[in-house]
């Protein structure tokens, strides 16, 4: 499959992936469109064109509309793209369509409706577990029985770029609790998928049924206060400590474009209660990287996650919770066994007992007012073209206080 639109080398952004994304034209409305090498292809102009079929969805600020018609819309829309973008015939009319991505802007790319953070990487979880809770087992009985979430806030996810405020809060001190601005701050790579097809209350969506819920994958940084959550946390769970900003990236990789980075995930025992079994190989081969002012010190790889997104899924209906249109689930940090393949500072300086030394001289135990955190990510199966899932990106801003 090759197309008529130039995409540089190792773009990621090929006509084998078109995530879609909201942009705006300087002065315009944002709309609706779809990334191509360095172009993004404006589908609310397209559909004005006559060349794509419905303008509703296309001519609006958020994918909730398109997200929210199925599959039975996603599938022949990407089908009639990779027509548009592949066949010569079409270049005249297209083509006008196209402006280069480094002249608009981007925003969010749906409004998120419920926001779920799981726990599904073994390595990470045994790090905190050893960092947090020493003396005891790293992993809890559960851990290897269910994927292990927690409901976030959803108000509180923003799109790639907006400024990241260093929050304030508890922190445990010698003579009692301490307030001020986190002295912890730090990241989390993480893959999102975000629903669209919503589900009928009271009927759980069997891991079989991801396909025709789910739209297609983000990138996440779930910043994180590692003061203020070691205090807060126990018995409920993370609070104020991660509620203060999430950023996710403004390209939604479709599910169909991952088709072909699917590998089979971790063997898992115990084998799972049968709700969570899952007849499609659903790792991903996908390696995540995070870089600090420009330095890279991590390759997270995503293939390693021990429970998968239609187990995620699964899991987070089986109550009979229901779907809705716009509900983001976050994979959990992504860690691997490597030392560099660690997901969070927190686990790379061992909860700041080994600083890193960067490239610039200068060395980090957590996040530093000015640095600036980007998390990016591709799908690299020897036999496709690289997928993207472009970056998602945040600048640490000093306490107001
Ligand atoms: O082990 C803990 O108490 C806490 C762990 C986390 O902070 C991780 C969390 O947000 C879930 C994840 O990203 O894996
Ligand atoms: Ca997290
Ligand atoms: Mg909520």
């Amino acid at each position: 499959m090759s197309t008529w639109v130039p995409v540089p080398e190792g773009s990621g952004f090929g006509v084998n992936n078109l995530p879609y994304g909201v942009f705006s034209q300087r002065g315009e409305l944002p709309r609706v469109g779809v990334a191509i090498g360095e172009l993004v292809l404006d589908l609310a102009e397209l559909a004005n064109a006559g060349l794509l079929a419905d303008r509703r969805w296309f001519a609006s600020g958020s994918l909730n509309g398109f997200m929210a018609a199925g599959r039975t819309v996603w599938q022949p829309t990407r089908d009639r793209l990779i027509t548009l973008l592949t066949d010569m015939s079409y270049r005249d009319e297209v083509e006008p369509c196209l402006s280069p991505v480094a002249d608009v802007d981007l925003h969010m790319p749906f409004e998120v409706s419920d926001y779920v953070d799981f726990y599904s990487s073994r390595e990470h979880a045994t790090n905190l577990g050893r960092i947090l809770r020493p003396g005891s087992e790293p992993l809890l009985p559960n851990w290897s029985h269910l994927p292990v979430g927690y409901h976030g806030r959803a108000g509180s996810v923003v799109p790639s770029g907006t400024p990241v405020v260093r929050p304030s809060g508890q922190r445990r001190g010698d003579q009692g609790p301490v307030f001020g601005p986190t002295t912890k701050l730090d990241v989390e790579a993480e893959l999102g998928f975000v629903v669209g097809t919503p589900s009928a209350q009271g009927q759980p969506v069997p891991t079989s049924g991801f396909r025709d819920h789910v739209f297609g994958f983000v990138l996440v940084n779930d910043w994180s206060a590692r003061d203020i959550q070691a205090w807060e946390y126990q018995p409920l769970g993370p609070f104020l400590s991660k509620s203060f900003a999430t950023s996710i990236s403004p390209w939604v990789v479709p599910v169909e474009a991952l088709d072909a980075a699917h590998v089979p995930p971790p063997e898992q025992d115990p084998e799972p209660l049968p709700y969570l079994r899952c007849a499609e190989p659903w790792g991903l081969d996908v390696t995540l990287e995070i870089s600090i002012n420009g330095h890279v010190v991590s390759r997270p790889p995503f293939a390693g996650m021990y429970w998968t997104p239609p187990q995620q899924l699964a899991h987070t209906t089986v109550n009979g919770a229901w779907l809705r249109t716009g509900d983001l689930l976050a994979s959990g940090t992504v860690s691997g066994a490597e030392r560099d393949e660690r997901g969070s500072l927190i686990e790379l300086t061992w909860n700041g007992n080994e600083p890193l030394e960067l490239p610039d001289g200068t060395t980090r135990a957590f996040l530093e007012d000015g640095d600036t955190v980007r998390i990016s990510a591709t799908a690299t199966a020897s036999d496709i073209t690289p997928i993207g899932f472009g970056d998602v990106v945040g600048t640490v801003y000093p306490s107001p206080s």
